[in-house]
């Protein structure tokens, strides 16, 4: 396999990402009609998100080839897969419609050579994705876990905390997520994380937020009841606490990253612990959203070392304007070399934050967070001053055919 190879074909199909994406899923649905099944039909929201999920994989997949931890990822997704029911068949399908599809929007720049090097990737993604679906399998897991919802309770218009059941017990670790789907939502899987280390009667929280036009949040907050049955895939993500727990911890949790942070703070509760200090900067867009107040409070009195930070933007600022806020509250602490940092919320706040702890000391090895496709679709914060002079933003260029005539 030959990466930097496969990153200079990859950046020419980057480029055609919207034509390539569609001569993919044209490729594999004509030849492999079976396979369509597969796929979210009835929404097309969810064909785009497809599309934008199926660059975002293959960039990270492409990216980190051959690096630490990548055989773990592409094991997990291949077990996680089992819930669409994918066998081996359909990995080679998709492999070579893939494969057409690069081809054809390369031009003059695919060869032989460059085939060849996609070929043996593209192997080495399929088969340790297949490992993890086949080891899974071996060891009786289910493809997915049907879950009864026990219980619903809204905050606002547009946060909800859910209470589940599995029929079987679901093994996970703190800090984990699964994807999640409503049969009322068919095809439609998004990942939520599990708000609590594992409980002796099995039971698991989903904490919520409304996307704007996102038809499973919209089902989860307005219409999902106690009784109903969703179904959830199997557990994973990267955000799990380093144990044993020997250097100081921070946890940075904004919006519903509240969830993971919780399951962490809890486990971190009964974790035995040699760690002299540990933070945590809960984050929200206002006061109205910081839900589980209750829940903080009592993990408070478990932990009494915990030293709290809560942080929203100043009345009538934009909600962005807390990440603004945090990131100065950050810097107005040391020893960010000594802490293990635990960071999730909205994929900008995650990114714009893991971008400037390095610069305050942290280990960018030592800073665990998800990498989890963006939902959001609000306007970025606005940039400070020094920002400014360092990302200018991209100008909005004129479009000269839009002009009206002279
Ligand atoms: N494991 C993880 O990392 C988890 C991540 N999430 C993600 O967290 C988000 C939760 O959404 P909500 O609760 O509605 O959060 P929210 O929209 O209320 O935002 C909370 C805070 O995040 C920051 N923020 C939001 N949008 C931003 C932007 N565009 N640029 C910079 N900062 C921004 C702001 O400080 C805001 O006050 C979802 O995107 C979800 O996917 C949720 C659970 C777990």
């Amino acid at each position: 396999m030959d990466p930097d190879l496969l990153r200079t074909s990859f950046a020419v199909v980057e480029r055609r990402a919207e034509f390539a994406a569609k001569y993919f899923y044209s490729h594999l649905f004509w030849h492999h009609p079976d396979v369509r099944a597969l796929f979210p039909l009835d929404f097309p929201e969810d064909m785009e998100r497809q599309r934008d999920r199926l660059f975002a994989a293959l960039t990270l997949v492409v990216g980190r080839l051959g690096e630490p931890g990548m055989h773990e990822y592409l094991w997990e997704l291949g077990r996680d897969h089992r819930k669409y029911l994918a066998r081996p068949e359909h990995y080679a399908a998709v492999g070579t419609s893939l494969i057409a599809a690069f081809a054809a929007v390369s031009g003059t720049a695919w060869n032989t050579e460059v085939e060849k090097a996609w070929d043996e990737a593209y192997a080495v993604i399929a088969d340790a994705m297949m490992d993890g679906a086949w080891e899974a399998e071996s060891r009786g897991e289910p493809p997915w876990w049907d879950a009864e919802v026990l219980d619903r309770t809204r905050h606002g218009d547009d946060l909800a905390v859910l209470k589940l059941r599995p029929h079987r017990p679901l093994p996970h670790l703190p800090g984990q997520y699964v994807s999640v789907n409503s049969p009322r939502v068919p095809g439609v899987w998004r990942p939520y994380s599990l708000a609590n280390a594992p409980r002796p009667d099995d039971t698991l929280d989903l904490h919520v937020s409304l996307v704007e036009d996102g038809v499973l949040s919209t089902e989860l907050i307005r219409r999902t009841r106690a009784g109903d049955v969703l179904r959830l895939g199997a557990p994973g993500g990267r955000l799990t606490l380093r144990t044993p727990v020997e250097r100081p911890v921070t946890f940075i949790a904004a919006g519903t990253g509240w969830a993971p942070v919780k399951a962490l703070l809890e486990q971190l509760a009964w974790e035995p612990g040699s760690y002299d200090e540990a933070r945590l900067f809960v984050v929200a867009r206002d006061t109205a959203y910081l839900y589980d107040r209750a829940a903080l409070g009592e993990l408070c009195t478990r932990l009494p070392h915990l030293d709290v930070t809560v942080i929203t933007p100043a009345p009538g600022r934009p909600k962005a304007q807390a990440t603004g806020r945090l990131l100065t509250a950050l810097g107005n602490r040391a020893n960010w070399a000594r802490h293990d940092v635990y960071l999730a919320g909205p994929p900008r706040l995650v990114d714009e934050t893991a971008e400037v702890l390095p610069v305050l000391g942290a280990d960018p090895e030592r800073v665990f967070c998800d990498d989890l496709p963006p939902t959001d679709r609000g306007q970025a914060r606005p940039l400070g001053p020094g920002e400014w002079l360092l990302h200018r933003p991209r100008p909005h260029w004129h479009n000269p055919s839009a002009r009206a005539p002279d």
